[in-house]
């Protein structure tokens, strides 16, 4: 186990390289289930602890995984099983995004409930409902979630209430070797989504309208392993143009694509920040200082994403003046308040917003990484704040960012992994095995 120590008001300068998206490659993986012939290459497949565990998922299928230098070549042609056990499902909650490829190509799957995360409940009931509609029975036991079809699956019209990404993906990936067409409306538009699609498709699905409200899927027969690559991770971009404001600092933000980064280019630009867009990334800086305040909503896409929300957070307490920041996506996503007030923050939290008191000087402190982007918000915030920050809980950095203190350090950032000394009691709970989540059953 280690924790993070970043000594704050260091200057960063260079270029920083994005890798593949992390909430990309995670379906485009489960999707490989598909293949049912040759064998599919995927790119740019980000060395993640989620990517090892939703591999390791495939394999207790059956399926054969190399993961070399950034490239996972995987061959499902000889699947075998249709369960994924508790034990890998609690570690990450995208491994149930193999639920809707077992379904439609075993015509059965079991699956244990991923539950709900420290930042909200995150219930699947649009999941289910999707494969109900395309015909499936599902059953729920100890723990379990069995979906079972005789036959094909078969196509149908189905509405989701929230415009989730895991049931948009889900129910794509199942309708794919449906029998007749499969119209998601109120679907998902995220870039992963269209990315997924594409992906798809170049297996032998048929999908049109994905980064719309309407996807329509006509079902084909078979699928084959494709080679593919993942777009960049526009959240890792995002993270990293926060890193170069907060500190007045020039980066070079190398792969970042600036359209699926508008709503947070254009926050920034409206704080002030410099942010300029060629073909190969963008170059964020600072020339005014203070910046000023902004109010912030998150939003599903194209609105701002949810998972920038606690890294705007940080940069915001470096403005001049008071912001707003509502939660709309997730209903318990501010769990870094708490440790950034650790910091000297001034923050109060009513309800769904929290009120961002900007200008107030951070200061380094003992801090706890409570979830993926939280831990990332810290690290930023350390970056700003004066003397030494030491973050734990970083297992759940490790999820989602690629080397993420060597990186900064590269850039000239005061930052460094360290081991913690663990007591001895504390030796049996090693990080791999400590849950990310907290498993209870959430159905709806
Ligand atoms: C691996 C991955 O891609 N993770 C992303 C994905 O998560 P994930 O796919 O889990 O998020 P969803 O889009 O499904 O969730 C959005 C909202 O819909 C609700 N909901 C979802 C499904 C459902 O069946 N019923 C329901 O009510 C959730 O509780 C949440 O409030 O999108 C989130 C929203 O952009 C991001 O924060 C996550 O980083
Ligand atoms: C919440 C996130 O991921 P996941 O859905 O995998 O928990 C995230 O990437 O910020």
């Amino acid at each position: 186990m280690s924790k993070i120590i970043v000594r704050g008001g260091k200057k960063l300068s260079g270029r920083v390289r994005i890798h593949g998206a992390k909430n990309a490659v995670l379906p485009i993986i489960a999707a490989s289930l598909l293949g049912m012939e040759g064998e599919s290459v995927i790119h740019d497949a980000p060395p993640l602890d989620d990517v090892l565990v939703i591999n390791k998922v495939l394999e207790s299928l059956g399926v054969e995984v190399e993961y070399k230098q950034e490239s996972i070549r995987i061959n499902a042609v000889r699947l075998q099983t249709c369960e994924a056990s508790y034990e890998l499902v609690r570690k990450m909650r995208a491994s149930f995004l193999v639920m809707g490829p077992l379904l439609a190509r075993m015509g059965q799957a079991r699956i244990s409930l991923p539950g709900g995360c420290a930042i909200g409940t995150r219930p699947i009931d649009q999941h289910l409902k999707g494969f109900e509609a395309m015909g499936a029975e599902i059953e729920l036991g100890q723990g379990y979630i069995e979906a079972r079809i005789n036959g094909r699956l078969k196509g149908a019209k189905i509405y989701l209430d929230v415009a989730s990404v895991g049931a948009t993906e889900n129910i794509m990936m199942a309708a794919t070797l449906a029998e007749g067409t499969t119209l998601i409306e109120n679907a998902a538009k995220e870039p992963e989504i269209v990315d997924l699609a594409n992906y798809l498709n170049a297996m032998g699905a048929t999908i049109r309208g994905a980064g719309t409200g309407t996807i329509r899927i006509d079902g084909v027969e078979r699928l084959r392993g494709a080679v593919h690559t993942v777009i960049p991770d526009r959240i890792e971009a995002g993270t990293y143009m926060i890193a170069a404001a907060i500190t007045n600092s020039d980066l070079y933000i190398e792969g970042a694509i600036g359209d699926h980064l508008r709503p947070v280019i254009s926050k920034m630009q409206e704080m002030g920040v410099q942010i300029d867009e060629d073909e190969n990334g963008l170059r964020v800086y600072t020339t005014d200082r203070p910046l000023r305040a902004v109010d912030v909503k998150t939003l599903p896409y194209p609105g701002f994403p949810t998972d920038m929300q606690s890294q705007m957070m940080a940069l915001l307490l470096t403005a001049d003046g008071t912001s707003l920041v509502t939660e709309t996506v997730f209903e318990n996503r501010f769990m870094h308040v708490e440790q950034m007030t650790n910091m000297n923050a001034q923050i109060k939290v009513e309800g769904r917003t929290a009120v961002v008191s900007g200008g107030v000087k951070l200061q380094g402190a003992k801090v706890c990484a409570t979830d993926l982007r939280a831990g990332a918000a810290l690290i930023l915030a350390a970056l700003a704040a004066e003397g030494d920050t030491e973050i734990t809980g970083i297992h759940h950095i490790d999820r989602g960012y690629v080397e993420i203190a060597e990186k900064l350090s590269r850039l000239g950032a005061d930052i460094k992994r360290m081991p913690i000394e663990l007591l001895e009691t504390e030796k049996q709970r090693e990080p791999d095995t400590l849950p990310l989540f907290v498993v209870q059953p959430t159905l709806a």
